[in-house]
C-alpha cells in the first residue's frame, strides 16, 4: 500500500514537473487496417491542446504516413518492397499532416511539420539548425510533429525508425519526459500475445537482462521496431537522467491520466538526476583552471557527446585537483566546456597527448580512462 503510495507520488512529482515532452505514437495507435483513425487523432489533439494550455511545451512523434498512403491509394495490406513503402510514405504524410492541421485547429493550437533522418542528425551543422528550429518553434508555441523522413531514410524504414528518432529528440532537446503511446497498456512480463495472463509491469527501476530479453517478440503488423526499440530507446534516455513511460494511445483519457499520476502503463525510472539539470549546475561552477584541447577533441566533445580523453589534450593552464571544475577551450581560446576532471594539473600534464592505455605506465596507476567524463561535461552553446 505503501509502495504504491509513493509510486504514484513519483509519477505525480515526475509528470508535474515536467516541461517539454516528447510523445511518440506509433501506427498502431493512430492507424486502422482502413488507413488513418480520425477520432483517435481528434483526441489525442484534446488532450495535448490541454496540456499546451498548462504551459508544457510537446514534440510529437507521429508514425502513420505509410497507413495513411494505403488508404489514399485503396491498397489493402499486402506485401510491400522498401521502395514502395517509401512511396506510401510520401503519398501519406500530406495526409496525415492534414488530419493533425484539423484536429488542433479545434483548438486554435498551430503545429509545424518536420521531417527528419536519424543520419542526418550526427551531421554537426543539421544536428545545429535542427535543434535551432525546434527551440523556435517550442517559443513561438507550436506543436513540432515529427516523422522520419521516408523517401530518404532505407535503413531507418525497417527498424524501430520513430523511436529512435524520438529518442533523439529527446537527448536533443533535454526533454523531461518521453511518452511512448503504443497499442498496449505497458510492458509485459511475458509477450502478451502469447501468453495473455502475463501481468504488467507498471515500474521498470532498471532496464536489466530481464527486461532487454521482452524485446525479442516481434513487432506487430503496423508496427516498425517492437518492443525492443522502446525498451532500447528507454535504456538510453534513463541512462541520461530522462524518465520513460509507456502507454496505451488509444484510451481516450490516456494523457490525462499520465499527468494526473495515475497508475497505468510502465514508468521507466531514470538512473541519476535529471542531466540538464546537472549540466546547469556543471556550468555555474567557477573553473580552477583550463584544459586547452585540439580540434579532433573539440568535436567529439561538441558534437559526439565524448569525454575528453588524453591524446586529445594539447595543454593545461593554472592548478587544479581531481575532481575540481575547469574548463576546456580550443587553441584558438573560445571556452567548449565545464566539466569537473578525473586527474589534477600535473597528472593530466604528464599524460596529455597520450594514448589511453599509456596512463598507468606514466602515472603508476590509472583510476579512469577519461580526462573529464562526458557525464561530468557541460557542452557552453556558442
Ligand atoms: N513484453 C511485452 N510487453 C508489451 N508488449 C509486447 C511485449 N512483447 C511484445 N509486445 C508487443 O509489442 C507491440 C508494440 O510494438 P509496435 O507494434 O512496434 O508498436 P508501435 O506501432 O506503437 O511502435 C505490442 O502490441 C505488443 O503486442
Ligand atoms: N515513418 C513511418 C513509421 C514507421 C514506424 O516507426 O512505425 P511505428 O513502429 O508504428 O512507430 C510512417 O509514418 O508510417
Amino acid at each position: 500500500m505503501k509502495a504504491e503510495k509513493n509510486l504514484t507520488k513519483l509519477r505525480k512529482s515526475i509528470c508535474e514537473n515536467a516541461h517539454r515532452i516528447v510523445i511518440k505514437v506509433g501506427s498502431s495507435v493512430i492507424t486502422t487496417a482502413e488507413g488513418l483513425n480520425l477520432s483517435i487523432i481528434a483526441q489525442l489533439a484534446a488532450q495535448i491542446a490541454s496540456l499546451r494550455q498548462k504551459g508544457k511545451e510537446i514534440i510529437l512523434v507521429s508514425s502513420g504516413a505509410i497507413a495513411a498512403g494505403k488508404r489514399k491509394m485503396k491498397f489493402k495490406q499486402g506485401h510491400f518492397s522498401l521502395p514502395q513503402y517509401q512511396a506510401l510514405a510520401a503519398i501519406g504524410q500530406g495526409d496525415l499532416i492534414q488530419c493533425y492541421e484539423r484536429a488542433f485547429a479545434a483548438y486554435n493550437q498551430p503545429i509545424a511539420q518536420v521531417l527528419l533522418t536519424k543520419d542526418g542528425l550526427t551531421q554537426r551543422y543539421r544536428y545545429l539548425n535542427a535543434r535551432h528550429t525546434f527551440l523556435a518553434l517550442l517559443r513561438w508555441g507550436v506543436i513540432p510533429i515529427v516523422n522520419e523522413n521516408d523517401t530518404v531514410a532505407v535503413e531507418e524504414i525497417k527498424f524501430g525508425d520513430n523511436d529512435f528518432l524520438a529518442g533523439l529528440i529527446t537527448a536533443m532537446l533535454e526533454t523531461d519526459l518521453l511518452i511512448f503511446l503504443t497499442d498496449i497498456n505497458g510492458l509485459y512480463e511475458q509477450d502478451p500475445r502469447i501468453y495473455p495472463k502475463a501481468r504488467r509491469l507498471p515500474i521498470v527501476e532498471k532496464i536489466d537482462a530481464f527486461i532487454e530479453a521482452l524485446g525479442a517478440s516481434p513487432p506487430n503488423k503496423l508496427g516498425r521496431g517492437g518492443i525492443a526499440s522502446k525498451i532500447q530507446v528507454a535504456k538510453e534516455m534513463t541512462a541520461l537522467g530522462i524518465p520513460v513511460i509507456m502507454a496505451r494511445g488509444k484510451d481516450p483519457e490516456v494523457l490525462c491520466s499520465i499527468f494526473k499520476g495515475e497508475e497505468i502503463g510502465t514508468l521507466f525510472i531514470p538512473q541519476k538526476a535529471h542531466l540538464r539539470v546537472r549540466k546547469h549546475w556543471l556550468a555555474s561552477l567557477p573553473p580552477k583552471g583550463k584544459i586547452i584541447i585540439d580540434s579532433g577533441a573539440e568535436k567529439a566533445l561538441r558534437y559526439g557527446g565524448k569525454s575528453l580523453l588524453p591524446p586529445g589534450v594539447k595543454s593545461i593552464d593554472g592548478e587544479f585537483s581531481a575532481g575540481d571544475p575547469v574548463c576546456c577551450t580550443n587553441e584558438q581560446g573560445e571556452k567548449i566546456a565545464i566539466g569537473l576532471v578525473n586527474y589534477s594539473s600535473w597528472e593530466v600534464e604528464k599524460i596529455k597527448g597520450l594514448k589511453t592505455k599509456e596512463i598507468e605506465k606514466v602515472l603508476g596507476h590509472k583510476g579512469y580512462e577519461e580526462v573529464i567524463h562526458r557525464d561530468n561535461l557541460c557542452i557552453l552553446e556558442r
